[in-house]
C-alpha cells in the first residue's frame, strides 16, 4: 500500500526521532538538534541509494549522536543504503564505518582524537588543571533571574524556559550544557535580547537592561554579542567577509572609512584568518574559517561578553581547541566575559569557571566535569 504524504512524512520523522507535532513548525523553530534530524529525513525522503552526509551528528549531545549514529547504521542494512560521511569524530567513525579514509592537509597530518584521552595532546590550549566550579568574586556583569518563554504553535505551547536563573560576572567564562532541545539557545538569545521573555528581568551591572535588543541604547548592543550555533547565521552569503566585518564597525562607529580596510584586517588576524579572507564569501571558507569568520564579526564591535552558541560544534578536535584557546586568549586579552553554550562538558570544562546544567527550562545547578549533557 502507499502511504500517504501525511503518513510516509510521519514515519520519515519517527525513523529520525522527530515528534509529528514538529512537522508544521517552521526550521527556524527547531532547535540545533532538531535541524539536524530534520536534514537526514529530508534526504532520506527521496529514498536514495547512496546518502552522502557533512557532519551530521555535530552539535548533537551524546545520546542522540548514538540515536543517529545507530539509525545511519539501521538504515544502510535494511534499505542497501551506501552512507559516505565527513565526519571529525571518531567515536561516530569507529561505530558507523565500515572503511575509514583519512584526509590530511600538506601542512596539518590527520591526528584522531582517542576519546577519554587529553583533547588535543601536548597542545598548549589542553585543558588548564583548575578546581571545577571554584568560586569566584567578580563585579556584577549580566545577570537573569526567573526568565519564561514559551512557543506557542497551532494551540501547542511549548515552554522553552520555565523560571531560569542566570549569571554571569564580569571577565569570567561560564558554560551551559543540557541535552538537545533543552532551551540553552534559547537562553543565550534571550540573553543576547534577540528573543523576547514573557516575563523575569535583565540587569547589568545592576541596572535594568531591556530584553529586546531594539530598545538596548546603542552602546549595550555594542557590548553584548552572540555568536550564532551556524555561523551562517551571522555572515550574509551575499557579502564578502571584508564587507560583513566592515558593516558593525561603520554602524558603531568603531573606526572611519579610511581605517576600515586595517581595521578589517587586523579583526582577521585576531582570529587567526588571513588579510586576503577579506575578499572571499562565505561559501569559499570551510567550516572552521566560517566559524572564526562569525567570531571576528562578533568582535568588531569590541564587546564586553560574548554569547557563543556550540561555536564548536562542527570542528575537529584541533581547529575546535584552536577556537577556544582564541577565545581564552581573547578574554585574558580584552577581559571579555564570556558564555559558552556546548554539548561537550569535558572541553569546556578546561576553558569556563563554571559549567551550568539547563533541563526542564531552568538551570538547576552547576554540572560536574564530564558529566555527560545527555544524561542529565
Ligand atoms: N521560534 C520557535 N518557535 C517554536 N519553538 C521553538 C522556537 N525556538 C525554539 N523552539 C523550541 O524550543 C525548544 C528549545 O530550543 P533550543 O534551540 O533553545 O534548544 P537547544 O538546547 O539549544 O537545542 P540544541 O542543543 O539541539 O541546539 C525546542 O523544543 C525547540 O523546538
Amino acid at each position: 500500500m502507499v502511504a500517504t504524504p501525511t503518513k510516509a512524512v510521519e514515519r520519515l520523522m519517527a525513523d529520525c526521532h522527530l515528534p509529528a507535532s514538529l512537522a508544521h513548525h517552521r526550521p527556524g523553530a527547531l532547535s540545533g538538534g532538531q535541524q539536524r534530524r530534520l536534514a537526514l529525513a529530508r534526504a532520506l525522503a527521496r529514498r536514495p541509494e547512496v546518502l552522502l552526509l557533512d557532519e551530521p551528528t555535530a552539535g548533537l549531545d551524546a545520546a542522540l549522536r548514538d540515536e543517529i549514529t545507530a539509525l545511519l547504521r539501521r538504515l544502510a542494512t535494511e534499505h542497501g543504503l551506501a552512507v559516505v560521511m565527513a565526519s571529525h569524530d571518531p567515536d561516530v567513525v569507529e561505530k558507523c564505518a565500515d572503511m575509514v579514509v583519512a584526509l590530511a592537509t600538506g601542512d596539518a597530518p590527520y591526528a584522531p582524537y582517542v576519546p577519554g584521552a587529553p583533547y588535543v595532546p601536548g597542545a598548549p590550549s589542553a585543558p588548564r588543571s583548575r578546581p571545577p566550579n571554584a568560586p569566584i568574586t567578580l563585579p556584577e556583569g549580566l545577570r537573569a533571574e526567573n526568565l519564561h518563554v514559551a512557543f506557542s504553535h497551532r494551540g501547542h505551547t511549548h515552554q522553552a524556559l520555565a523560571g531560569a536563573d542566570f549569571h554571569a560576572p564580569t571577565g569570567s567564562a561560564t558554560g551551559i550544557t543540557g541535552p538537545s532541545g533543552c532551551g540553552k539557545t534559547t537562553l543565550l538569545r534571550t540573553l543576547a535580547g534577540l528573543q523576547a521573555p514573557q516575563s523575569g528581568t535583565l540587569t547589568w551591572d545592576g541596572r535594568p537592561l531591556p530584553a529586546p535588543v531594539r530598545k538596548r541604547s546603542r552602546d549595550m548592543q555594542r557590548r553584548i554579542q552572540f555568536v550564532p550555533q551556524n555561523p551562517l547565521g551571522a555572515l550574509n552569503p551575499a557579502r564578502t567577509i571584508g564587507a560583513t566585518l566592515a558593516r558593525p564597525l561603520r554602524l558603531h562607529r568603531i573606526v572611519g572609512v579610511r581605517e576600515m580596510p586595517a581595521r578589517v584586517g587586523g579583526l582577521l588576524d585576531a582570529v587567526g584568518l588571513p588579510g586576503d579572507f577579506a575578499h572571499r564569501y562565505p561559501h569559499e571558507l570551510s567550516g572552521g574559517q566560517r566559524q572564526r569568520a562569525s567570531i571576528a564579526r562578533a568582535l568588531a564591535t569590541e564587546p564586553d561578553l560574548l554569547l557563543c552558541d556550540e561555536v564548536t560544534s562542527a570542528l575537529d578536535p584541533a581547529t575546535a581547541t584552536a577556537v577556544l584557546d582564541l577565545l581564552a586568549h581573547l578574554r585574558a586579552t580584552r577581559q571579555l566575559t564570556l558564555v559558552l553554550v556546548s554539548h561537550e562538558t569535558d572541553l569546556i570544562g578546561g576553558y569556563t569557571d563554571t559549567v551550568h546544567l539547563l533541563r526542564g527550562g531552568r538551570v538547576v545547578r552547576p554540572a560536574a566535569p564530564c558529566e555527560d549533557a545527555a544524561s542529565a
